[in-house]
């Protein structure tokens, strides 16, 4: 690798700017827009995880770094080496660089742990982290959730090919301020009473009720009011925070909201 050596370490393993890849017509199929102007910079040692729904541009994204996909615009380096230039002889002189380390300075992975068994996932899981922690910095995409949240300590998300959201995975977490509120209740319900249509509600059968709401908008103590004003005695009360499959879900929807100029506090959660 020309630009930077392999024991020189740079302060960012992966730069990307303004990247954008659109993937030509194709018969009956119209041109696609996957990424729409990425922004992304990893430090070296991260190990970082790319989030997103379905059709998002993560494998787009990765198989850019990779040298793999050629991107339409926009600038992306790895470990000081510029994508841009040339595909081809970046691609052969990122394998030439693969085969000569046991411990590369990137290893960029494409959903690793998808359709193994859980065994062979937690060998794999294993063998990344002991890479990350001689040095390697870690770029992967996976639709588990809860595998970003164990092993990521950067996370971005991904969706309809703009990057919504980039931090530490605590950041991240702590950001949010998504509650659940859950109330066991003194009678069996066959639905959410209509007085609680204004609450993003859901009955637990029989007897208990989730409200999920924002603390910056609403007070826990609101939500029992107002389940109290729809004549339903309390009898318990249990409060849960954040966490990443909420936040997810929610930048996620934020960001095609904005997209789309809608409210997206106006949209209803989506199942995980
Ligand atoms: N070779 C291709 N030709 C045309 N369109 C493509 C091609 N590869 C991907 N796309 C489209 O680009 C968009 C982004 O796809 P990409 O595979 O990068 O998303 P993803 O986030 O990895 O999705 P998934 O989680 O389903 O793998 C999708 O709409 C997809 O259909």
């Amino acid at each position: 690798m020309s630009r930077m050596s392999l024991q020189q370490r740079p302060t960012l393993a992966v730069e990307i700017a303004g990247l954008r890849k659109t993937y030509a017509a194709r018969g009956p199929a119209p041109a696609k827009e996957a990424l729409r102007g990425i922004d992304l910079a990893i430090p070296t040692g991260a190990f970082f995880g790319l989030l997103g729904p379905n059709g998002a541009g993560k494998s787009t994204l990765i198989g850019i770094l990779a040298g793999l996909v050629a991107k339409t615009a926009g600038v992306a380096t790895v470990w000081g080496v510029d994508l841009a230039t040339d595909p081809i002889g970046v691609r052969r002189r990122l394998m030439v660089a693969k085969a000569m380390v046991h411990d590369p300075p990137v290893l960029v992975l494409d959903e690793p742990t998808a359709g193994v068994d859980v065994e062979l996932r937690e060998q794999l899981r294993r063998m990344i982290r002991g890479l990350n922690a001689r040095g390697t910095t870690i770029v992967l995409t996976t639709h588990y959730l809860e595998e970003a949240e164990t092993l990521c300590d950067r996370i971005a998300i991904i969706g309809n090919g703009r990057l919504v959201a980039h931090d530490t995975t605590a950041n991240l977490i702590a950001r949010v301020d998504d509650k659940a509120l859950t109330v066991a209740l003194d009678r069996d319900l066959a639905a959410v009473p209509a007085a609680l249509a204004g609450l993003d509600a859901a009955l637990e059968p029989p007897r208990r009720l989730t409200v999920r709401y924002r603390t910056g908008e609403t007070r826990g103590e609101a939500i029992l009011d107002a389940i109290r004003a729809a004549g339903l005695p309390i009898l318990d009360v249990s409060t849960r925070g954040a966490d990443l499959n909420v936040s997810f879900l929610r930048l996620v929807r934020e960001g095609r909201a904005a997209d789309e100029g809608a409210p997206a506090h106006a949209a209803r959660p989506e199942a995980a």
